[in-house]
């Protein structure tokens, strides 16, 4: 969950936070031209971008992929890959002589997990290829219209940006799909694309495209492959850990890494300064590749943001959340009448974001909250990888997000590029060591001043503030707040048949959690009325249990009959397509 409250900046305030960052670890100490870039790009990203310098990473990865070395890159959320891996290929191909046409096919490649992120890397390269007009930007994702993409495909596009399941399909179905010049292969959340059970695909991509270099299966079609250039492919994320390592042996030969921490990858690193670079970052890769465990890697969050968590028992979870969003939203208009700050919190655009969205539903999410001003995001996992909504100030998570990685991917979506951001998550007694399991990724958490925050809020339509109230569960705000949303509930069937609903899949959610994982969030453990309570559902919980008991039952029944595995590969293809 993303809200944004903030007016968008002018230029000077821009210019002026930037000026801010630059002293900061943010930007580098040089040019986008001194990286070797071309004029003309240097000013689209200047112009039209609004660019003044290169950030770290940028400094870093531009010379290295210009150099046409395999690349794996590793830099915190927000820090600028994107504009690091798209800037080279542009410059490369601009450079091209003759000039390439769209008869040419593909050039670059890029794959990304989610359909929304594909989205976004096509509009950062139709921005930076507005003066290079015969560079054709495209993209092929899921649930768009195929002809339509097969008609495109025809045409040519230089520089293409799919999602893994639907590039697969035109590579074996779109017999126009020109290919052979193809250059570049970026994997862009690499680990993502992994972790949602692309691995297969990926291979396949690979191999139909020649870009194996361990290529052992197929070596006919390698060998067959006609391309004048060499190949180089580049990985990005946040967060390497294992899921990676095969992609990387197999599709990186002799990869430069940029932003690993070497001690942890000894010995099997040999540590290459890049001199001119000026950074402690860059390490060149022996064989064979060997990702840090993400047992004990440090994963990277940027250094200003705020990382807190709520203790919130399971039945108050609803009344707390709306209570925090309050808050959230008044914070800074607190010179205003109370009836005014009360329409600012109703009025509060809210919008919403998961995989079982019709894709124009999606779309229209996606770019609303890109543009306004004030505005709730309610998302699932969908939005936690790669999206960059400008000013965006706080994440909550309100339901856990599984492993480390996926905490900091979500938090990542604030605090970008030097920005402040603010994140917070919600946890019950019960799953307090989740933790110490951030902890282990070098990932620490304040508490949130949860009671001072209730406190603060008038009662009763009244100036009178609530006393000091020690304990949550007898807060007179939070029980007030959960009797009328009980009310809410009661007197609207639909709101109660949702809530029903939302029940039960809350709890399918929660007892998927998977290995060490399911030792802390633990559904056993889980009161089934506080968990009904807290989507505001008055009815007894053996009820509502009783109902989700049966579905569960007849569930493990249809199971047992169609064969766990058959059930299982279903599960994670629907999760595919959703994405
Ligand atoms: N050199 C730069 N100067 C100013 N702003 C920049 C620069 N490079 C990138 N940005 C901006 O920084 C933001 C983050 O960039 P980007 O989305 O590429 O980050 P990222 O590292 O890919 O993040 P994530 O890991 O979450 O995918 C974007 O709004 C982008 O426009």
């Amino acid at each position: 969950m993303a809200t944004k409250k903030s007016e968008k900046p002018s230029k000077e305030s821009k210019t002026k936070s930037k000026e801010e960052h630059k002293e900061s670890e943010i930007f580098a100490s040089c040019s986008f031209s001194s990286l070797g870039l071309h004029a003309t790009l240097c000013d689209e990203l200047r112009e039209r971008m609004d660019f003044e310098a290169p950030t770290l990473v940028q400094a870093q990865a531009i010379p290295v992929i210009l150099s046409g070395r395999h690349v794996l890159v590793n830099a915190a959320t927000g820090t600028g890959k994107t504009v690091a891996y798209l800037a080279p290929i542009i410059h490369q191909l601009q450079e091209h002589e003759p000039r390439i046409q769209r008869s040419d096919g593909t050039f670059a490649l890029v794959l990304v997990p989610t359909r929304e992120l594909c989205m976004q890397v096509y509009e950062v390269l139709q921005k930076l290829l507005h003066r290079f007009h015969w560079i054709v930007p495209g993209y092929i994702m899921g649930g768009e219209n195929r002809s339509k993409e097969k008609a495109r495909l025809r045409k040519g596009i230089s520089i293409l940006v799919a999602t893994p399941g639907r590039l697969l399909d035109h590579l074996r179905h779109t017999s126009s799909f020109l290919h052979t010049n193809l250059r570049w292969i970026i994997f862009d959340e690499a680990d993502r694309i992994l972790e949602l059970g692309f691995g297969k695909e990926i291979e396949e991509i690979l191999d139909i495209l020649g870009s194996r270099h361990d290529a052992s299966a197929d070596k006919e079609i390698a060998e067959s492959y006609i391309s004048d250039h060499p190949r180089q492919n580049v990985l990005l994320s946040a967060t390497l850990n294992e899921k990676v390592n095969h992609l990387a042996k197999i599709s990186l030969e002799n990869p430069v890494m940029i932003g690993l921490d070497y001690k942890k990858m000894q010995p099997v690193l040999s540590f290459k300064d890049f001199g001119s670079l000026g950074s402690d970052a860059n390490y060149e890769l022996e064989h064979p590749v060997k990702m840090m465990s993400p047992s004990n890697g440090d994963f990277r969050v940027p250094a200003q943001l705020v990382q807190r968590y709520v203790k919130v028992s399971c039945g108050l979870r609803l009344a707390v959340l709306l209570s925090i969003l309050k808050d959230l939203l008044e914070r800074g208009t607190s010179q205003k009448p109370e009836e005014q700050l009360r329409q600012m919190f109703v009025g509060c655009k809210a919008l919403r974001l998961h995989g079982n969205m019709k894709q124009e539903d999606r779309r229209t999410a996606f770019q609303a909250f890109k543009t306004e001003k004030l505005a709730l995001l309610l998302s699932t996992d969908v939005a936690a990888r790669g999206l960059d909504f400008p000013k965006v100030r706080f994440i909550i998570q309100y339901d856990s997000p599984g492993e480390a990685t996926e905490y900091v991917h979500r938090v990542g979506r604030t605090a970008r590029l030097g920005e402040r951001g603010d994140s917070l998550l919600f946890l019950q007694p019960v799953e307090m060591d989740y933790l110490q399991d951030l902890e282990k990724h070098g990932i620490s958490l304040t508490e949130y001043p949860l009671l001072k925050v209730l406190d603060s809020f008038p009662l009763y339509n009244e100036k009178r503030h609530v006393k000091k109230v020690l304990d949550l569960e007898s807060h007179p705000w939070v029980l007030l707040l959960q009797k009328a949303l009980e009310a809410f509930i009661l007197a609207e069937p639909r709101m109660k048949k949702l809530a029903i609903t939302t029940f039960c899949s809350w709890v399918r959610a929660y007892a998927a959690h998977r290995g060490e994982l399911k030792r802390i969030f633990m559904v056993k453990k889980l009161h089934l009325g506080h968990v009904a309570k807290s989507f505001a559902l008055k009815e007894q919980p053996s009820l509502v249990g009783k109902s989700f008991q049966k579905e569960t039952k007849k569930r493990k029944r249809d199971e047992k009959q169609r064969g766990l595995s058959k059930k299982r590969k279903f599960s994670r293809k629907t999760l595919r397509q959703k994405i």
